[in-house]
């Protein structure tokens, strides 16, 4: 009985999907550009996919992570480990998927050096989901993209090759980590839409802390299908580009145009991207369609290159993996998943976005803050760690701590010094008690936004349990009040009122020509005196109490305040 509107419901979708509706692109007129992408993400759980040993980080020494199986000893056996299967449901239920309650493993045969037991175990005829959906609400005309199927595999060793020694090596600590490739229907027609679908997924993943999503460091890989067609014609032959890593060299395989924003002008006349080398393609080959094919892109001149044609395509001589049977999913199990979801990245932010009104204008700042890559740590094998959002939440506890200024200091500086040190939110050192008192010293005017900053860095790379407020201090870096006294300063135990007019007058008989500059009417100059004070200050003095000082000393009392 309620099977029915469902039943109907995905009819209507599939329809809608099937007969979207050519849309003209001013970039390629007359074509229609079809996309499909394949994307490998790494299980974030402890241990492997069917061995006990532990899942590693591209930093961990080489081949430390292995266990006999992992190596392909033979008599060693398969066992499915539970949480990175239950991990995977729950992607596969925040995309909606329905589960398949009896899903099954096969063997795919092929022979590489990464590749120690000569098959990949993968779920070729029976995956663990199908049928679900992700939504796309960043794009302008937001689109729904279909997911065909969600199947479990395992990741291959790594290889590298050292010219030097004209030699190979392998490192087995990535043999046999638990990958879900999760494979969406052809329903993207843009490299707009390809990636916002990518980043929409990375955010899914990040969200369930079942994958950092992790291009530039492999934890998330995507292949990428490409046909063009005439419009009105059916879809062309896809070819199938390998292995990129990262949205913007996926998004400048599929069309060099839409990335040239990110990327130098100086690749504007090169040759042909995917879209441009179909449609040349057919264009001269009237009658043919673009021979199937497997390529490679080349991230130093965009291009994407040939790997193998159809017929070369190896047989892999699939056949279901006899040590691992069938793989059942009680319908409890499933609930009791189900019933334990994090948020979904929407429903976190309507809820911080109920809770701190105020960032309604700063979502911006809210989208990088909900798609932090939280790293290893947090939500390891599904538990619950202090990721960003939590830190936040931490942080705006302090009632007298605005939200907004809290966002900007978390986003563009703490999240903007780790990107730089390479370091994923859980390597964050700062405690959220550390960076809130940080804050409250910038309130209080205790220190300059230049110092804070500085002091963030400091803290960064010296990390202890001081607070912000004695290393400030140590550091010398509490504001220098003016006169007046708006400066909190008096802490530091000195006479800083004092201190800045000392640096201004020390400033005015250092610069005396830009003062008669100045005092003959030349504005300009005011910003150079203004520079020498607050570089003779460290950070430490308000731009503002200097100006207002250097203005009264070079012209007197009488200035009109406006110069
Ligand atoms: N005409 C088309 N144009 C672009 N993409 C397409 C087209 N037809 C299918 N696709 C996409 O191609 C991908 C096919 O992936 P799938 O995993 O099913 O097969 P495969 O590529 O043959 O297998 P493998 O996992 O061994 O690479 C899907 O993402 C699908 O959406
Ligand atoms: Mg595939
Ligand atoms: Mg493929």
């Amino acid at each position: 009985m309620f099977l029915r509107p469902l039943a109907v419901h995905r009819t209507k979708h599939r329809l809608f999907h099937d007969l979207r509706t050519y849309k003209e692109d001013p970039r390629w007129p007359g074509w229609q550009v079809i996309i499909g992408i394949e994307t490998h993400a790494q299980i974030k759980s402890r241990r492997k996919l069917f061995s006990d040993s532990f899942t590693s980080t591209p930093d961990d020494t080489p081949n430390t992570n292995v266990s006999a199986f992992d190596a392909a000893f033979p008599g060693t056996l398969p066992k499915t480990n539970s949480k990175a299967v239950d991990l995977a449901l729950r992607t596969s239920l925040a995309l909606r998927c329905k589960i398949n309650a009896r899903s099954s493993f096969d063997r795919k045969h092929y022979f590489y050096s990464d590749l120690t037991s000569g098959y990949q175990i993968t779920q070729q005829y029976s995956p663990l989901a199908r049928d679900g959906e992700l939504s796309l609400h960043s794009l302008d005309s937001p689109i729904t993209v279909r997911i065909k199927q969600i199947q479990l595999e395992q990741d291959t060793a790594k290889s590298t090759f050292d010219s030097r020694g004209s030699r190979s090596q392998i490192d087995l600590n990535r043999a046999g980590t638990g990958l879900m490739e999760i494979v969406s229907e052809p329903d993207m027609r843009s490299p707009e839409e390809a990636g916002a679908y990518v980043r929409a997924l990375q955010s899914i993943l990040r969200a369930m802390g079942s994958s950092d999503g992790n291009m530039e460091q492999g934890s998330l890989r995507c292949d990428v299908n490409v046909s063009v067609n005439r419009k009105g014609d059916p879809p062309g032959t896809r070819c199938e580009i390998k292995n990129l890593n990262s949205v913007r060299f996926m998004m400048a395989a599929i069309s060099k145009m839409s990335c040239l924003q990110t990327f130098s002008l100086k690749l504007i006349n090169q040759p042909a991207h995917e879209i441009k080398r179909q449609k040349e393609f057919l264009i001269s080959n009237p009658g043919s369609s673009v021979p199937q094919e497997t390529r490679g892109f080349n991230e130093d001149t965009f291009e994407t290159f040939r790997l193998r044609s159809k017929e070369d395509a190896p047989d892999y001589r699939y056949m279901p993996d006899p040590n691992l049977g069938t793989l059942a999913l009680s319908q409890s199990r499933i609930d009791e998943i189900r019933n334990n979801m994090p948020p979904l990245p929407w429903e976190l932010r309507s809820k911080i976005l109920d809770k701190y009104p105020s960032l309604k204008d700063k979502e911006q700042s809210l989208d990088v803050l909900l798609n932090v890559d939280n790293g290893r740590e947090v939500g390891f094998d599904g538990e619950d760690g202090a990721g960003a959002v939590e830190y936040f939440e931490r942080l705006c506890q302090a009632p007298k701590r605005d939200p907004i200024v809290i966002l900007n200091w978390m986003t563009h500086e703490l999240l903007g010094q780790l990107a730089a040190r390479k370091q994923s939110f859980y390597q964050n050192s700062l405690t959220s008690e550390q960076l809130g008192e940080l804050v409250d010293l910038l309130q209080d005017k205790i220190i300059t936004g230049t110092s804070g900053k500085y002091l963030l860095r400091h803290m960064l790379d010296n990390p202890s349990s001081k607070s912000p407020k004695e290393i400030a201090a140590e550091l010398q870096l509490v504001a220098i009040a003016s006169s007046s006294g708006t400066s909190k300063a008096s802490d530091a135990g000195s006479s800083p009122s004092s201190e800045l007019e000392i640096l201004c007058k020390a400033a005015i008989s250092e610069l005396p020509s830009e003062v008669a500059a100045f005092r003959a009417g030349n504005k300009n100059v005011l910003n150079k005196i203004l520079g020498h004070v607050m570089k003779k200050s460290r950070g430490r003095a308000n731009a503002k109490e200097v100006r207002h000082i250097v203005e009264k000393l070079a012209l007197g009392d009488n200035h009109n305040g406006d110069l």
